[in-house]
């Protein structure tokens, strides 16, 4: 099944993992809380694991480890969980027997849902991992959860594309989402309504967060910051896309940092309505929050302050925007999640930018292409 992707996932058959979450250090939870980590090997599951983990929740991860980009970046980021003794185990959401299991195991307080076929432009070419991990994997992960018990409270990513056409700017979260420009933003638009009905008939406590373009360290190699800076150094073209009449793209670039306080802050104030353990204290929430940045860049600028930071000039091919699921411009209203989270963000783009090319130079160890190093 080429939708599927090439995943490393061994068969659930012996379900091997069993003794390593037992006596690992994930379930001894200091403070109560016991998360569940959907794509823990992902650029924000792997970030947001660490931060549980660092303050002492217990964190158990879940990934399939699929092949939609590098893998070897994917195992590598498990290398760091698993130093910090956090377990990701290897396999799919839609495989209910693990997801049974590991809800057997241990009592999970929280689950945090990252685990997605991510990316705006690939949905024309494989349509059908969005249906797979974004719809029926959310499914059969919420089915998971309302037959829990206790019932864990649900924090998951949606996506600053659900805005889709809207261009009343900034994006505030009660503004249109049903005009959605890619399957990948009717894939979180559909997740949004998905949960809403989990929270209608089975009290499931839901908060969806709509990421606006994440980037920083350990990144994803298919975003343009991550593969600009690839190219770049290897001294081969980038492809701007421009908008209508000319006009540049422009993105709500958010840190990941910023966005990791977020999730936390979410966790957070989920369990508070719910009680520890899933204790219902009132009504479940049903919660949708904005995490941007509130400052939007244009392209071409990102593509600037990449190239200050390499020191080296880019190889640009300008051209129009194809209509491949691209929005002209995202910008957030963030003013609910500062309410109600505290959510603050405090990181500009040229600094999350310089902290991103020195990790990326430290991990590939790049050079200019020409057998210069290149220093940040
Ligand atoms: N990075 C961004 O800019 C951004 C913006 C908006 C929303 N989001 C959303 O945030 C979440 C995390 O994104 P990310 O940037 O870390 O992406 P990522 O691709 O790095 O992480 C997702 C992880 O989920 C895993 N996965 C995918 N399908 C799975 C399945 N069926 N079963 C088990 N594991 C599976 C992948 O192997 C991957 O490691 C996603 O839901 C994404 O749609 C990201
Ligand atoms: O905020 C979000 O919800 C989305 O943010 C990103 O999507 P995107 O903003 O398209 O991020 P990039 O792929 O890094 O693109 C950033 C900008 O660069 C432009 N771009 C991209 C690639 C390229 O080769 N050239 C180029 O000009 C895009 O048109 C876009 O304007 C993530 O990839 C999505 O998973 C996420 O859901």
């Amino acid at each position: 099944n080429r939708y599927l992707h090439r995943t490393s996932h061994r068969s659930a058959g012996g379900l091997h993992w069993e003794k390593q979450i037992r006596s690992s250090a994930q379930i001894r939870r200091k403070n109560g809380f016991s998360v569940l980590v959907t794509g823990a090997g992902g650029f924000v599951g792997t970030h947001v694991s660490l931060a549980l983990n660092k303050r002492g929740d217990g964190v158990v991860g879940i990934d399939n480890f699929n092949d939609y980009y590098d893998p070897s970046l994917k195992k590598s980021r498990r290398n760091i969980l698993r130093s910090k003794n956090v377990f990701i185990v290897e396999g799919d959401i839609n495989d209910q027997r693990i997801l049974a299991k590991l809800f057997e195991i241990v009592k999970f307080t929280h689950v945090m849902h990252l685990a997605a076929q991510a990316g705006v432009r690939y949905a024309m070419e494989n349509p059908n991992s969005y249906v797979h991990s974004n719809i029926a994997g959310l499914v059969t992960l919420l089915e998971q959860c309302k037959s829990a018990n206790p019932q864990p409270a649900i924090v998951w990513a949606s996506s600053s594309s659900v805005y889709g056409l809207n261009d009343k700017v900034p994006f505030s979260e009660a503004d249109r989402t049903d005009q959605p420009a890619s399957l990948y933003a009717a894939t979180k638009k559909a997740g949004e309504e998905i949960t809403h009905t989990y929270n209608h008939i089975y009290g499931l406590s839901i908060t969806g967060l709509r990421f606006f373009t994440v980037y920083g360290p350990w990144g994803r190699p298919d975003m343009a910051y991550f593969s600009f800076t690839r190219n770049i150094l290897q001294g081969k073209p980038i492809t701007v896309f421009r908008g209508k009449n000319g006009m540049d793209l422009a993105r709500d670039f958010t840190y990941i940092d910023d966005i990791v306080k977020g999730c936390v802050a979410s966790l957070d104030t989920a369990s508070k309505s719910t009680g520890l353990g899933g204790k219902k204290k009132g009504p479940a929430p049903y919660r949708i929050y904005n995490l941007g940045n509130t400052s939007p860049v244009t392209v071409p600028v990102l593509v600037g302050i990449l190239e200050k930071n390499l020191k080296i000039k880019a190889k640009k091919n300008v051209v129009d925007m194809p209509g491949n699921g691209d929005v002209p411009f995202t910008h957030a209203n963030i003013s609910l999640a500062q309410r109600e989270l505290g959510y603050k963000p405090t990181m500009d783009l040229p600094t999350g930018l310089k902290k991103f090319v020195k990790w990326y130079l430290s991990y590939y160890g790049y050079n200019d292409g020409k057998g210069n190093s290149v220093n940040s």
